[in-house]
């Protein structure tokens, strides 16, 4: 029975409103009904306009391949702190385990552990360092194998999304879809822990993701909120929902016609909770340019030229990602290209 979503309201931290829309049924586009995927663009195009997120049901992706990723990320995070450091997050990688980021920043730690690594299945090991089961031992290469399964299916959605999303900027339909196909995409686990004083921390503080497309699916505790209408609202987990964020790399693939989704996660004094995130993101050398169509739509290019790996790098290196990485980074690579010339 999953749990109760509601808390005692007096101690509900953050939003007090909620929001259980917009979601998109993929059944008819799974189908090729040309109605049916009219239908979910429009639902799509609307929800980008508003909140930069929509939730997706009927999504194809088995549902107990989703409860297996959370059961072996429930194992991993309650390993003992020293097995779990055998895989710790590197200076400069994003790979790897992490508590708080405390080894990144000095200050406004993240209430939450997270693992993270990529996902390129035209590599021989997709699953970028294979930590699973060469560095966590036996015991954990059926994880791998999990998550193997898990990407895979991320990536198949992920770039069914992207079909819709360039029918839905009225582009050719393939545009989205091939610019990814080669790309390497980040898987991460969020594991927030309870915290007795909610309200003086975040789990995740207030950013946009500077990826691509982010599809995520909370656990039932709940704890995503978006910033929309100008208030922070609570997202209520929908067990058989996938929640799909825009990013800030999409956005400047719709040259501004979307916008990514402002987003944070809340804790609770009652119960841990746990997230999975995929995060599409293109071959890192590719450039970000968007389509012709739309730079004539909005009349001028709204970001220049850039790469994933040019964005990457100012988010590991230079600048924690908040709510304007996109504009400061967008200053930076203009500072960067103008000093070279
Ligand atoms: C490219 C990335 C950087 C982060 C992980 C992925 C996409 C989301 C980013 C992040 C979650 C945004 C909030 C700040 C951050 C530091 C975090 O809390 O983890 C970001 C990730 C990161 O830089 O590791
Ligand atoms: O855990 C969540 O609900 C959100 C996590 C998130 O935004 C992220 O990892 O980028
Ligand atoms: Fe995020």
């Amino acid at each position: 029975m999953p749990r109760r979503f509601v808390w005692p309201k007096q101690d509900l931290v953050g939003a007090h409103q909620e929001l259980t829309e917009p979601v998109v049924d993929l059944e008819g586009f799974f189908r090729g009904d040309e109605e049916a995927i009219k239908q979910a663009s429009d639902i799509i195009k609307a929800a980008c306009l508003q909140h930069g997120f929509f939730q997706v049901i009927n999504h194809g992706v088995d549902l107990n391949l989703i409860s297996l990723a959370h059961d072996h990320m429930h194992n991993f995070f309650k390993l003992p702190t020293c097995d779990k450091l055998r895989v710790r997050r590197m200076p400069g990688s994003i790979w790897g385990y992490s508590s708080g980021h405390a080894d990144r920043y000095l200050s406004k730690l993240p209430w939450k552990e997270t693992l993270s690594f990529g996902y390129n299945e035209n590599c021989p090991n997709p699953i970028g360092i294979d930590f699973f089961k060469s560095t966590l031992g036996k015991d954990f290469e059926q994880t791998g194998l999990v998550y193997l399964k898990y990407c895979e299916a991320m990536k198949g959605l992920s770039l069914s999304i992207m079909e819709l999303l360039a029918i839905s900027l009225g582009v050719d339909r393939g545009y989205y879809k091939s610019f990814f196909e080669d790309g390497c995409s980040i898987m991460r686990c969020n594991f927030y822990p309870p915290c007795q004083e909610p309200g003086l921390i975040l789990g995740t503080g207030p950013h946009r993701d500077p990826t691509s497309l982010t599809i995520l699916h909370q656990d039932q505790v709940g704890g995503l909120e978006v910033f929309s209408d100008n208030v922070w609202q609570t997202v209520r987990p929908r067990q058989s929902a996938l929640v799909i964020n825009i990013g800030d790399t999409f956005m400047a693939l719709s040259n501004g016609t979307y916008k990514s989704c402002l987003h944070r996660a809340v804790v609770n004094k009652y119960e841990e909770r746990r997230s999975l995130a995929f995060f599409l993101c293109p071959k890192e050398d590719k450039v970000v340019r968007p389509p012709l169509d739309l730079v004539c739509n909005q009349g001028r290019r709204m970001y220049p030229d850039f790469t994933w790996s040019d964005l990457l790098h100012f988010t590991q290196k230079y600048y924690r990602a908040d709510d304007a990485t996109l504009q400061n980074f967008t200053k930076w690579i203009i500072s960067l290209k103008s000093a070279s010339l």
